[in-house]
Formats: structure tokens, C-alpha cells, sequence
């Protein structure tokens, strides 16, 4: 029998299975949409006992419903043979008969770990490993690795070359896939590393920390369902453009129960995605702004009353501006929130304006301490003082009074010099209108709502809270956070109070980072992880997505800022160098047009054009007329984490520019294309 011919045999054994694992999934699916039937039949005797029983049957049904809906394709792709003769399918779901024999394993299940762990140095007993590749339900390819010829039965067939790089050479679309086939050794042991305290997780460009951290979130929920799914599992990204890349990971393994956010959504009901430039964003993100905005929330709000004046009893009792100041000063130094201050607040006035009614006594008239704290403390015009005085204070009206020049530099002496304080005024003013809030305001809105305290309700508006899960409960049982390397240490301490009872997966890569502060932001990435205890640590070094080509000239980029062991390794070779283009100004939009189209002619799959933040508008009016499901214009900052098939890196010069750490920048810009780059650059 010729080669071609052993596969196709092989392939329609493999069908027969196939087969049985779809029948059997249509029949469970069956089981569970009557099981959800007959328990809305059930909640109809409305007893408290059938209505409780419902629910549990209703969750029940769903939850398999939901883990059977998953995205059908590629539901079995793996078998392994074990020196015994036994064979097992391995799959996105685990499957068994209507005699509880497994027809498939679920890649998650102790048993399926030898499909990734085996060697032929360390063969676990597996004979041959087999990866098997379908398009909807029909298998179109299988291909082995022979781990140890010795023990292969008589008669074992050993086809195909390399799943692995076929999975890489395949064109990407808009969304990131799960590579639950190919997972490789080295991402293996990060994935079913044990879940308690710090992962963490870093490796160059393209070598799986996304997809690594993804799995073993999935992963992680399937070890312990019961204890991660009430609290949930957090993945905390980018952008929303990433974030929206990712999303279908985790569904397409029957994980619907972990939430994504970007950066700029870590707070419920703020969805921020504009970005400042990287001077602000670097003020704004830095420590320093625990302490400015913990003064601000101390000063007077802008339109307190400066004057208590009080008729009482015949007198009157005053309490003048630099007195209320006292006052305010020492209810503020025992460091309690505003917001859980305001008895207090009443309090400490009224007990000044005793002290005043008591040095004012005379023969005819001697106060009384509790009549007075009982008649001035239900006086209308003391709460209408109080109420101006010592006002509930709302997080954003906070920041947007910080537009004023003059109390900002108040709330940041010898903390910001005063360029630093006019960028961030004007980044939040003028006030009237208020400010579109950038990624970088929500981790200080965050931070303001933890100094003051939770506000009294008001409008939606100033409500960001609890709008997607149970209202001030923001906590996770894991959180997993992606390109870490970007994080400011604003934005640590807010992703650290999410965690702060949790266990945690953190990925990045340090030689990609855009953060300029990289020391600060280490010091408040441990003080965020402090609680979560030990660390364990692991590499990656093997780029899967760049052809080796592409990962030397990203890699010129950064030669002369990190030592060479600190990039990865690309394996795979296309033949297709790079190509540097250069363009005058006035030719720039004709020519970078030209290209992308000529990328996108070239691929089944998706081009990037990656500029810097300014250039974005500008060039995605090139662009206008193209295909937006196949050309992507995204600015350096949205670039992180992406991929596509071919990328066009317009202007390098302005990107490496943009910002202290713009090398790094065009490091990750060039590093996102798996087939063919074009750099275009400005003459
Ligand atoms: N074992 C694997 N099998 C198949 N594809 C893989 C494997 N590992 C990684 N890939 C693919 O390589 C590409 C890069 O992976 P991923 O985006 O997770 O890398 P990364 O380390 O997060 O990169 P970056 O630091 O640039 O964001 C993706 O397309 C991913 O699916």
C-alpha cells in the first residue's frame, strides 16, 4: 500500500470513532434539553421543594447544555496507544457510553496529561501519539509521533509529519484558537502547574504565554470546579481589541464562566478605551498618585461654605473658616474613609459649637450638652452645612475637580513638578464638560473609591459598582493577568485588590514592556501578589508564530537593550524575508495602501497594519475603503498580544519615537506576523 493510501485508511478508522463521539454527544444533548423541560414542568406545583428542585435541575441542564454547545469543531483530536494494547481518544469535553466506558477523555483528565508529557525519553508507556485534525465532523488528517518503536504492537501504522507545524503554518483569523492539540511539553508544565499562590509565566513573542495562560485557566476550573466557579476566575488583558481576540478560547473548550477584561474594564461600568499619551499616562500610572490623591480627597470640596454661624438659645454660635479647617483636618488624620466619616463629621462640629455655647454661658444660661447635640443635630440649616461641608464623595467628581490647576498642585506638592501637574489638569479638564476617561484614570478612580469609601447611592452614572456581579463583591478565586509587563503600579494595586484572597497566573515578557518605571512597577506587582504567598516561576522559549525570518529583524530592534538569551527561538523557516520599504511623506498613504492590499491578496488569512498611537485616524483613512474583516489598522499600544498573518509596520522610526520605550514598541509591532512583514518606512 502506498503512503497515501496507509493515512486514508487510517483516517476512516478514525472516522469511526469519530462518528460514535457525535452520536453519543446528540443523544446527551437530548438527555439535557429534556431534563431542562421537564423541570420548568416541575417549578409549575410552585411548592417551595419542586421550585428549589427546579433550580437545581434547570442549572444542571444548562450547564451540560453549555458545555455541549461548545463549538463542535475539532471535539476529538488526539489518541494515544499504550504499550498494553489500550488506546484512548483524547478531547476538548469527556464523553462516555451508556455503560460509562470513556469515549473520550477530556485533555484536562489525569489520564490525557501523557499526551502532552510523554517523550521518548520519558514515553509514560505511550506507544504512539496521534493528533487528529477535523473540519466540523470530518476527519481530514491524522498524524503520529512513534514515542517508543520498541513496544509498538505488530502491525501499528505511524503516519503524517508534524501536527505542530501544520497547526503553525495554517492561516489566522480575527480570533485566537485553542491549541489543545499541540500543546507542547514546556507549556504543558505551566498549564497543570498547581493552582495555589503565584504562576508566573514569561517567554518572548510568540511562545504561547496568551494560549498557555487561557488553558490553564480552563484547566484550573476543570481541577476545581466547585471552589473557582462561585468567586470566579478573572483574566485581566490589554484592550478591548485583545481581549475580544481571545474570547472564543475558553468557550470553544466548554468554559463559559471566566471573565475577560481590558484594562480600562477592570471597574464595573466604566468601559474606557481611549488612551493618554505616554508622558500622562506615565504620571498617572505612577505610585506617586496614592499619596496626590489621598491629599485631594482631604482638601474642602471646591464649593464648601466657609462659615457655620448658628442661632442658639439668644446667641450665636460661629465657627469661622480656619477653625472648620482644624476640624476637618484632625477628622482626616485618624485616616478613616470620607465616606464612613460623616457622623463623625457631625459630630466634631457640634461638639465645637457646644464648646462655644459653653464658653459663652452665663448666669441666665448654662447649655446642656445633649439637648444641644439633639436640637442643633436636627436643625435644617446644620444639614445643609454638612451636606456642602462634608459631602459624599464620588470618585470621578473627585479626579474631575483635579482639573483645577490650583488644587491639583495643592494635593501634589513636592509629589509632581509643575509641568507634570498642568498634563494631568489638562488631560482631566475643562470641568464643565468632564473628560473622556482614559485606561490609565480607571486604576485612580479605582483607587479613590477605595480611600473614600463606598458613596451613598446616586445616579447610574457615579455608580460604577456591581453591575455584572453581586454589588461591591469584586473579588476572584484566580486571577490570571496577561502582558503583565505593562501594568503601572496604579494599575497593580487595582488588579491586586481584585485578588486579594486569590491565587494567581501571571504572563508577560519584560523585554516587551512600554512601562518606564519598570522597578516601580515590580515593587507594587509584589506588594499585589504578597498575599497570594509562594511563586512558582516558568519559560517558555520557543517562538511559535513568527517564521524565523521575521523574529530576526524584530529581534535587531532590541539587540542592544537585552542580553540574546533573553529572546526566543523561532522554528520555523518560510523562505520569505521581510521587505523595508521607504516612502516620502506625500507618497506614504498611496504606498502603505498598496502593500496591505498586496498582503492581504497573498493570505486566506488577517493583515495588521501597526503605526504609532497618533498616526491610528490618519492611516486608517488610508484604509477606508478596505476590507475591515481582513485589514486591521490597530496603534502600537493595541498592537500588544495580537497576531496576524501578514503586518505592515508603517513609519518605524516614529514608532521607536513615540515614547521612552518606543524600541521596545517596534519590537512587538514587528514581532506579530506569522507569514510576511513589510516594514514601510518614511524618506
Ligand atoms: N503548542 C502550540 N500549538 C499550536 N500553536 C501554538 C502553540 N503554542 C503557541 N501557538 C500559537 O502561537 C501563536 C502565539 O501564541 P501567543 O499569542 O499565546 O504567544 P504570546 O507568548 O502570548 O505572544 P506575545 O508575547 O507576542 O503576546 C498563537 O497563534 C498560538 O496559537
Amino acid at each position: 500500500m502506498s503512503e497515501a493510501s496507509i493515512k486514508q485508511a487510517e483516517i476512516r478508522l478514525e472516522q469511526q470513532h469519530v462518528d460514535r463521539v457525535y452520536a453519543r454527544l446528540a443523544e446527551l444533548r437530548a438527555d439535557a434539553a429534556r431534563l431542562r423541560d421537564q423541570s420548568y414542568e416541575h417549578g409549575r406545583e410552585a411548592t417551595p421543594d419542586a421550585l428549589y428542585e427546579r433550580d437545581v435541575m434547570l442549572h444542571h441542564a444548562h450547564r451540560t447544555l453549555q458545555a455541549l454547545d461548545a463549538e463542535s469543531e475539532g471535539l476529538v483530536f488526539g489518541r494515544l496507544d499504550f504499550a498494553g494494547g489500550d488506546a484512548v481518544h483524547i478531547g476538548r469535553l469527556g464523553i462516555r457510553d451508556p455503560q460509562f466506558q470513556d469515549l473520550l477523555v477530556d485533555w484536562r483528565a489525569p489520564l490525557a496529561a501523557a499526551f502532552y508529557q510523554a517523550t521518548p525519553e520519558h514515553s509514560m508507556d505511550v506507544v504512539r501519539r496521534r493528533v487528529i485534525r477535523s473540519s466540523k465532523e470530518e476527519v481530514v488528517d491524522v498524524s503520529d509521533d512513534l514515542l517508543d518503536p520498541h513496544r509498538a504492537p505488530e502491525g501499528m501504522r505511524v503516519v503524517g509529519d508534524g501536527a505542530l507545524m501544520a497547526a503553525l503554518t495554517r492561516a489566522r483569523s480575527d480570533a485566537m484558537r485553542n491549541i489543545v492539540a499541540t500543546i507542547q511539553k514546556e507549556q504543558d508544565d505551566a498549564i497543570r502547574a498547581p493552582e495555589s499562590g503565584v504562576t508566573e509565566i514569561t517567554g518572548g513573542p510568540g511562545t504561547g504565554k496568551t494560549a498557555v495562560a487561557l488553558h490553564r485557566a480552563a484547566y484550573l476550573m476543570y481541577r476545581d470546579r466547585r471552589r473557582l466557579a462561585g468567586p470566579g476566575v478573572l483574566v485581566v488583558g490589554p484592550s478591548p481589541v485583545f481581549m475580544s481576540y481571545i474570547s472564543r478560547v475558553l468557550p470553544s473548550m466548554g468554559e463559559h464562566n471566566v471573565e475577560l477584561r481590558a484594562l480600562g474594564e477592570v471597574l464595573d461600568g466604566l468601559g474606557a478605551t481611549a488612551v493618554d499619551e505616554p508622558r500622562t499616562a506615565g504620571i498617572k500610572g505612577s505610585a506617586r498618585m496614592v499619596k496626590v490623591l489621598r491629599r485631594a480627597l482631604r482638601l474642602a470640596p471646591p464649593d464648601a461654605p466657609e462659615e457655620l454661624s448658628l442661632f442658639y438659645r439668644g446667641a450665636v454660635l460661629k465657627l469661622r473658616a480656619e477653625e472648620l479647617a482644624k476640624i476637618r483636618r484632625s477628622l482626616h488624620a485618624k485616616g478613616a474613609p470620607p465616606n464612613r466619616t460623616r457622623m463623625k463629621a457631625a459630630d466634631a462640629l457640634l461638639e465645637a459649637l457646644w464648646q462655644q455655647a459653653r464658653e459663652a454661658a452665663d448666669e441666665d444660661f448654662r447649655p446642656d450638652r445633649d439637648r444641644l447635640f439633639a436640637e442643633l443635630g436636627e436643625r435644617i440649616e446644620f444639614h445643609r452645612f454638612l451636606v456642602a461641608w462634608w459631602p459624599a464623595v464620588y470618585p470621578m467628581q473627585v479626579l474631575r475637580w483635579l482639573s483645577d490647576p490650583q488644587r491639583l498642585a495643592t494635593a501634589a506638592r513636592r509629589l509632581l513638578s509643575a509641568e507634570e501637574v498642568d498634563l494631568l489638569a489638562k488631560s482631566w479638564g475643562p470641568a464643565d464638560t468632564g473628560p473622556e476617561w482614559t485606561v490609565a484614570d480607571v486604576a485612580l478612580i479605582d483607587e479613590l473609591r477605595h480611600l473614600a469609601g463606598p458613596p451613598p447611592k446616586r445616579r447610574a452614572e457615579e455608580q460604577p459598582e456591581g453591575t455584572r456581579r453581586r454589588a461591591n463583591y469584586d473579588e476572584y478565586a484566580h486571577v490570571v493577568v496577561d502582558e503583565a509587563q505593562d501594568l503601572s503600579p496604579m494599575q497593580w494595586r487595582m488588579v491586586g485588590r481584585r485578588g486579594a484572597h486569590a491565587s494567581w497566573t501571571v504572563v508577560g515578557d519584560p523585554v516587551q514592556t512600554s512601562w518606564p518605571d519598570p522597578e516601580e512597577a515590580a515593587r507594587a506587582r509584589d506588594e499585589a501578589l504578597r498575599p497570594a504567598g509562594a511563586h512558582r516561576r516558568f519559560r517558555l522559549r520557543t517562538n511559535y508564530r513568527n517564521s524565523a525570518e521575521i523574529f530576526a529583524v524584530a529581534a535587531e530592534a532590541v539587540r542592544d537593550l537585552v542580553p540574546a538569551e533573553d529572546l526566543p527561538v523561532a522554528v520555523r523557516s518560510t523562505g520569505v524575508p521581510p521587505r523595508t520599504l521607504t516612502a516620502a511623506p506625500d507618497e506614504l498613504a498611496a504606498r502603505a495602501r498598496a502593500v496591505a492590499l498586496e498582503l492581504a491578496a497573498g493570505t486566506d488569512g488577517t493583515v495588521g497594519v501597526i503605526t504609532t498611537m497618533d498616526r491610528r485616524a490618519e492611516v486608517r483613512e488610508w484604509l477606508a475603503e478596505a476590507d475591515p474583516d481582513r485589514i486591521r489598522v490597530v496603534g502600537s499600544l493595541e498592537a500588544k498580544g495580537m497576531e496576524y498573518d501578514g503586518v505592515v509596520v508603517v513609519d518605524p522610526a516614529g514608532l521607536a519615537a513615540e515614547s521612552s520605550t518606543g524600541r521596545r514598541a517596534l519590537y512587538v509591532a514587528l514581532s506579530r506576523a506569522t507569514q510576511q512583514l513589510t516594514v514601510l518606512e518614511v524618506g
